[in-house]
């Protein structure tokens, strides 16, 4: 099982960052092209961001490289580095529709892509709220998507709360849309970085609601969500406890079991294996 509770991004034109990136025990980087980079550096970034992600230097973690959207001035250019690179996938921001993904997978062929490589649609637009069952239907190289909550938040002219009560439609309806078609879906980056008690707030109501991990901005967020988003060893251990308790009760020919003074069915244990794929 690929683990991406925690998707760090840094600026790729921040080469003290993508040094120390590889030391910092995220699962997931992405080495960012667009808002984090200012329209003068682009250029630099994207040589350095390649550099990068060929150095194989970063051991055992996924790379990925996020482009500028598609339309940009940088899009083509972006877009071809990116798939002649040694990343393991491209991250492109402000998808809207089914045509956004079908132009993504056409350039991504033409621009000479492994057939293995894939790419992550940052769900960040009304429109792709909107379309976000099409979009997850739609795509052959779809890895997943990550929630973009400040794009979101600006489009809907919400406001930012510790609830997040304003954009819980898109997260809901992207989660829907992603596990019907069996694709990854990461939560959005949370802002204030200093404000650890909040950012694992938000990892808790993340992991509550499906979402598979966290994207992150700060070093200091890696420890939280690497832990927030594994089981315990407590649920490891009840996980295979309840295993063990239905199959019994199957052993007695029954289809129902008592475990810790609840109902359990044949889905509970499900959900126990799907737990216990993280006791690595
Ligand atoms: C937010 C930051 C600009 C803060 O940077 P800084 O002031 O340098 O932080 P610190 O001094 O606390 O840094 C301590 C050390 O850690 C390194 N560092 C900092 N951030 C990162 C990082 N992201 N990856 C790797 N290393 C990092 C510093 O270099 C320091 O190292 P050392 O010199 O050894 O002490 C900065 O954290 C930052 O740039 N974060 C990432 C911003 C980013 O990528 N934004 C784009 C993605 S989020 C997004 O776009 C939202 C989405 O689209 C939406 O719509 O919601
Ligand atoms: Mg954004």
């Amino acid at each position: 099982m690929k683990l991406r509770r925690s998707v760090l991004f840094m600026p790729a034109s921040n080469e003290r960052a993508l040094e120390k990136a590889k030391t910092i025990p995220a699962d997931v980087l992405v080495f960012d092209l667009e808002d984090a980079v200012a329209p003068g550096a682009k250029e630099a970034a994207r040589v350095l961001a390649v550099k990068a992600a060929n150095s194989r230097e970063y051991g055992e973690k996924e790379i990925l490289i996020r482009s500028n959207a598609p339309g940009t001035p940088w899009w083509k250019e972006d877009l071809k580095a990116i798939c002649q690179s040694k990343a393991d996938g491209l991250v492109v921001p402000k998808v809207s529709d089914v045509g956004d993904i079908m132009g993504i997978q056409n350039s991504m062929y033409n621009a000479g892509a492994p057939c293995d490589m894939k790419f992550w649609a940052m769900i960040e637009t009304a429109s792709a709220c909107l379309n976000i069952r099409q979009i997850a239907e739609s795509g052959r190289r779809l890895a997943g998507f990550m929630m973009g909550a400040n794009d979101l938040t600006l489009e809907l002219h919400a406001k930012r709360t510790h609830n997040r009560l304003p954009i819980m439609t898109g997260m809901g309806m992207t989660i829907l849309a992603a596990r019907a078609n069996d694709l990854c879906v990461l939560d959005s980056v949370y802002n204030d970085f200093k404000d650890i008690t909040g950012f694992e707030a938000e990892c808790q109501q993340a992991e509550e609601l499906g979402f598979d991990g966290k994207t992150l901005i700060h070093p200091n967020q890696v420890a939280s969500a690497n832990s927030i988003f594994s089981p315990t060893q407590e649920e490891i251990l009840e996980a295979k406890a309840l295993i063990n308790t239905f199959a019994e009760a199957q052993d007695k020919g029954q289809g129902v079991a008592t475990f810790k003074g609840k109902m359990i069915e044949e889905l509970h244990v499900r959900e126990a294996e799907r737990l216990l794929a993280f006791d690595i």
